[in-house]
């Protein structure tokens, strides 16, 4: 089989929100059916096609790193965030606590990539728009459970999360459970699609050539130092 160049994409939330569902959907194209809960890590691939249509076209793999959401795990789930050449933000929209919660997910993954020296001092400092800047990792948002929203439901638009706003990024509300929530062509598909691309891009193509992870840090800090301490 031929080789293809690879990327890690990350997909982090509290638990039950539904990341197996949705990594499973994204890789199989069906639902999966009963998901149990993720102990660790687990990870799913796709083929994808890299700006698909044009002659620039090429073959990528895309690793679904899919975290266990329990808190439990928290301390030890670190191992799973080095390198992360994107990051998929996945909130339950009918339990707005998992929304707000993606901030402090967001400061886990650059808090804890593999360094015990650096760490972000609260929570409440970590400021996404800086961070995106910053590193440039891209980031999707992900809101399910659609078909549970009355929110959803009744408007044909939401509001894009705060997280998705201060992030600069792409969000896609949807039922993890219908095939046709990511059918070809949708404009879901389409921005799933992009941000692929948009890792893709990142981590071949960019001139600097800076590993998004191993240059984050340095980067944070020179911005602002209030956002670490040393140990
Ligand atoms: N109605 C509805 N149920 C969903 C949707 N997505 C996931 N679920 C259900 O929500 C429950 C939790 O889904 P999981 O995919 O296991 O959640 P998780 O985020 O992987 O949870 P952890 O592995 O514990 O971190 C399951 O019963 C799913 O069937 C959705 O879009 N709509
Ligand atoms: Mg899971």
């Amino acid at each position: 089989m031929a080789a293809f160049d690879k990327v890690k994409v990350i997909v982090v939330g509290d638990s039950g929100v539904g990341k197996s569902s949705l990594t499973y959907l994204i890789c199989h194209h069906q639902p999966i059916n009963n998901p149990s809960w993720t102990v660790g890590c687990s990870v799913e691939v796709k083929l994808h096609e890299y700006k698909e249509g044009t002659p620039d076209q090429k073959t990528y793999f895309i690793e679904l790193w899919d975290i266990g959401g329990s808190s439990s795990h928290r301390n030890t789930r670190s191992v799973f965030y080095n390198p992360t050449h994107g990051i998929i933000l996945v909130h339950d929209l009918t339990n707005r606590k998992s929304q707000q919660n993606l901030q402090k997910w967001l400061a886990e993954v650059i808090n804890k990539d593999g360094s015990s020296k650096s760490r972000v001092s609260s929570f409440d400092d970590f400021d996404p728009e800086q961070f995106v800047g910053s590193t440039q990792i891209p980031i999707l948002v992900i809101g399910t459970k659609s078909d549970l929203s009355e929110e959803v439901r009744t408007h044909s638009h939401r509001r894009s999360s705060t997280i998705a706003e201060e992030c600069g990024a792409d969000e896609i509300f949807l039922d993890c459970r219908q095939v046709r929530s990511l059918a070809a062509g949708s404009s879901s598909a389409v921005k799933l699609s992009r941000f692929f691309d948009k890792v893709i891009e990142r981590r071949y193509h960019c001139r600097d050539g800076i590993s998004p992870f191993s240059d984050k840090r340095r980067t944070l800090a020179s911005l602002n130092p209030k956002f670490y301490h040393s140990d």
